[in-house]
């Protein structure tokens, strides 16, 4: 028997979320049976998509909802040997008993050195947003100037990383200047603050006279709809996320996409990364060995101990990290 900690969504959040929209609660765990394993969080992801889709999934009282890297510290399952790791979509929670069914193993060649935090990061679910938004949406190439906002988090600072690997110019902004100093040491082209400028036309212009060949978009709102009138003809945008509008609590308006789609003929599509699983093993090699042959750095923003997991949350969406953002247990 294993007494498992989970933090429950006591509140639907309204506005950014607060601490007293969580509850921390025990669950007494039996044994594993045949076929089971029990799993232990080594690391835990918070990410943007948990405040929208805790509205659209959730009923109050559930577990908040999250991918974790687990240690396997009890096996009655052949696949799964006790000390491996995996990841497991089964929230915010220190313990789970699994069936084998639901897990995914680390690549078998994860070098020691590299930490399995980057699992949930830049090896796993926010890098593969960055290659496909930028390979199957934008369709991103050599020379092209792109464009990223949240460029200094998890998914921005790798888009911006691998458009340069392609060989394109990228610009990137972030809301805080050392954000901007952390895009440039990446090797951003350009990059600026969003919160200290004057007018983000003028930034933008400035920034790519020309305009843009492809913009990643998670943000959304009112950025979106000045940046389009920054693209280029034929252009093409991939919609990841839009968290400038997830704390909402009125309806927003706009982006006004009419005018510049049409006449500037420019492609927008939104993309989930699932929408590529069959890919899932590939990609995870690419950005491994890119990762490994050390061109693409990996900063992460590591909150300790399970009972932070909400200002873990919180923070990240106040724009308080740097590169991903994790709980480690
Ligand atoms: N479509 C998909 O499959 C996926 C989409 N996403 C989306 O990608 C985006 C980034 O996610 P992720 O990299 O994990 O998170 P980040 O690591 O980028 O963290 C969130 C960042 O968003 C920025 N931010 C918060 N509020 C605002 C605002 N009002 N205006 C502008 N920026 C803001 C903050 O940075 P700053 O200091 O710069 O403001 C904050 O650090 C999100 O929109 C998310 O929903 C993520 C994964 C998969
Ligand atoms: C208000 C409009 C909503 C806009 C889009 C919201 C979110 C976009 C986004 O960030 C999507 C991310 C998807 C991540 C998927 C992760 C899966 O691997 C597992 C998710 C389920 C789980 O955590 O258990």
């Amino acid at each position: 028997m294993v007494l498992a900690k989970l933090w429950t969504l006591q509140q639907h959040f309204e506005g950014l979320p607060k601490e007293s929209n969580f509850e921390l609660k025990q669950e007494e765990l039996p044994d594993p049976k045949d076929g089971e394993v029990l799993l232990e969080a080594v690391f835990l992801s918070v990410d943007p998509y948990m405040r929208p889709y805790s509205r659209m999934h959730l009923k109050e009282g559930d577990t908040m909802m999250g991918a974790q890297v687990s240690r396997v510290v009890r096996s009655r399952n052949p696949s799964y040997l006790e000390g491996s790791h995996v990841i497991v979509h089964c929230g915010w929670r220190t313990h789970f008993l699994s069936d084998g069914s639901d897990l995914t193993p680390i690549p078998s060649n994860w070098p020691e050195e590299l930490p399995l935090s980057l699992a949930l990061g830049a090896i796993g679910m926010t890098g593969l947003a960055a290659l496909y938004g930028l390979e199957e949406i934008c369709e991103i190439k050599a020379e092209e100037t792109l464009l990223v906002n949240a460029a200094a988090g998890a998914v921005g600072t790798m888009v911006g990383q691998i458009a340069k690997i392609k060989g394109c110019r990228a610009v990137g902004c972030a809301g805080s200047d050392d954000k901007v100093s952390y895009l440039k040491e990446l090797g951003f082209d350009q990059a600026f603050n969003y919160k200290t400028i004057s007018s983000l036309e003028d930034a933008l212009r400035e920034a790519a006279p020309q305009g843009y060949d492809c913009y990643f978009d998670n943000v959304g709102g009112d950025f979106t709809s000045t940046a389009l009138a920054q693209m280029k003809p034929f252009g093409r945008i991939a919609l990841s996320g839009s968290i400038s509008t997830y704390n909402n609590t009125a309806p927003h308006r706009g982006p006004s996409i009419h005018s510049h789609m049409i006449l500037k003929q420019l492609r927008m599509e939104g993309f989930l990364v699932e929408r590529w699983k069959h890919k899932h093993h590939d990609s995870l090699q690419r950005l491994l060995a890119w990762v490994k042959e050390g061109r693409i750095k990996c900063r992460e923003h590591i909150t300790e101990g399970f009972e932070n997991m909400p200002a873990s949350f919180i923070s990240m969406l106040s724009g308080g990290n740097v590169g991903k953002a994790v709980v480690k247990i």
